[in-house]
């Protein structure tokens, strides 16, 4: 039987309340010597708190005011016996009540020890016990909403519906081989590839989400480029809502690469403003030049700024040719004056999609081009609520590797190699996601990823 365990849960410091939180078998019956109250904390029914006074049991002198919560096991967060003791905020209380529930012979816990529990009697599964690390850390409301689908055990539901095709399919060879007279269903190799086919499908779709939730955490790098005074920096700073960048009507302005965070129709940007580009003589700007040149190599997006009321250049049509394999966008800039671009140029080289005619000066047409991305990014469907993303490393490699075995699965049936060994494919692929969701995991493996959590969680 495992211990009885206790922490702080909340943070050290001042604050209205701190809780400790204990857990384990004796729990109920250690907190129950120091906590004076109208009643016996053995006999309080489940789910029910209590208010009464934290006492040294040795002379019964009062410590501290507390509100006391019992919450029985299995019916907790552990599946354990939980007491959960209410203090007045503050370092010195909180710690005093704390070392009188270890000196009745209950453990500190380590950290993240309450989350390893629950997920070791099977409360939570590791990909939502990861995500409660994830919760905790959000920094933003869109990485929290992702993290909070997952504690829900929406990743795992995913995986563990396609672990349950493969055991169906591993099955079904299994009979296959056991018993080649039976009447099976019979066991084509277009039947594996098929099957194989679905499942690294699905795989590659929760892959996707894990560019895509990258995306949404840190935002798309997107460089503005183009020639000089076709309008780079008004753009940033229309979207920036903000004079950022030092806006003229002389060729050159902007020298040094000039980065910002915008939102977008809720696609977060990392804007990058650079320097026009063109051949000249001056070094300060020559030397911007190259560094627009890098944004445009890094960046993964590129937004092309031309002028709408003047031909293109030379360097232009190149610098289309260049961005066109790449996540890009024209922008036809000053509509408001009359166009001369030649629009039948752009559209025969880049797909309508991604030109998007605006006057920056006006503001008109910000909304355009956050649909152009969305589109680009998003296959035009923005929804992340109802969106489970991968986001965690160990996910994605685990993915990866379910994905690569399904593939060397499917290529072994194309080259008639015997089934059993097809098999043993398969099975590497249904392992692996098996580990994703913590079912077949080495004890080092879950220590390293329940010490990433808080004291007391
Ligand atoms: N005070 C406190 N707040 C907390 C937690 C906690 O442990 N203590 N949690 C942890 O970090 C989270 C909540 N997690 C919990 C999950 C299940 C149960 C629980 O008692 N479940 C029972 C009863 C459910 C019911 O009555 O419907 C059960 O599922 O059987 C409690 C907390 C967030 N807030
Ligand atoms: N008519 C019109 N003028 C614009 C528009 N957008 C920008 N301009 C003007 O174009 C000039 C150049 O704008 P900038 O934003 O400095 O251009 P840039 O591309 O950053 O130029 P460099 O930094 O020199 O490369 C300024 O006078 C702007 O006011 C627009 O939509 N319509
Ligand atoms: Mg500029």
């Amino acid at each position: 039987m495992t211990d009885t365990i206790a922490a702080i849960s909340t943070p050290t410091g001042e604050g209205g309340i701190s809780v400790i939180r204990v857990s384990g078998a004796d729990s109920i019956q250690k907190v129950g010597r120091l906590f004076a109250f109208k009643g016996k904390l053995e006999d309080v029914s489940s789910h029910t708190v209590h208010y009464g006074h934290i006492i040294q049991p040795s002379d019964r002198e009062r410590v501290e005011e507390a509100l006391v919560t019992v919450m029985k096991g299995p019916r907790s967060f552990t599946t354990e016996d939980v007491v959960e003791i209410s203090c007045h905020g503050g370092i010195i209380s909180v710690k005093k009540v704390l070392d009188l529930v270890l000196e009745q012979g209950v453990r500190l816990a380590e950290p993240g020890e309450f989350t390893k529990r629950a997920y070791l009697n099977g409360r939570i599964d590791l990909t939502q016990a990861e995500a409660v690390i994830d919760l905790i850390r959000a920094k933003s409301d869109r990485a929290y909403k992702i993290a909070l689908r997952q504690v829900e055990g929406t990743l795992s539901k995913h995986v563990k519906l396609l672990r349950h095709r493969l055991v169906e399919l591993m099955a079904h060879i299994e009979v296959n081989i056991d018993y080649p007279e039976h009447d099976v269903e019979e066991l084509t190799t277009a039947f594996i590839q098929d099957k194989c086919g679905q499942g690294i499908a699905d795989l590659n779709r929760l892959l996707h989400t894990a560019e895509q939730g990258k995306i949404l955490r840190e935002g798309i790098v997107t460089a503005i480029v183009g020639r000089p005074n076709v309008g780079k920096s008004s753009l940033l700073n229309a979207l920036a809502q903000e004079n950022k960048a030092i806006v003229t009507d002389i060729p050159g302005t902007t020298r040094d690469v000039i980065e910002e965070y915008v939102n977008l129709n809720g696609i977060p940007l990392k804007l990058l403003d650079t320097a026009g580009l063109r051949e000249t003589e001056d070094i300060v700007e020559r030397i911007g030049v190259e560094r627009s040149r890098i944004a445009l190599t890094d960046a993964d997006l590129i937004l092309l700024v031309v002028n709408g009321n003047e031909p293109l250049h030379e360097e232009e049509k190149q610098l289309i040719a260049q961005v066109k394999e790449k996540q890009s966008i024209i922008i036809v800039n000053k509509s408001d004056l009359p166009a001369a671009v030649e629009l039948s140029y752009l559209e025969a080289n880049v797909p309508p999609e991604r030109i998007v005619k605006m006057s920056v000066k006006e503001e008109e047409g910000l909304d355009r081009l956050g649909q152009a991305i969305g589109v680009l990014f998003f296959g035009g469907q923005l929804e992340t609520n109802d969106m489970t993303y991968v986001s965690n490393v160990r996910h994605i490699h685990l993915l990866k590797q379910a994905k690569q075995a399904l593939e060397e699965a499917r290529k072994a049936a194309d080259e008639r190699i015997p089934i059993d060994m097809i098999q043993i494919d398969i099975r590497h692929a249904w392992e692996s996601l098996g580990e994703l969701v913590g079912d077949s995991i080495g004890e080092s493996l879950i220590d390293q990823i329940f010490s990433q959590f808080c004291l007391g969680k």
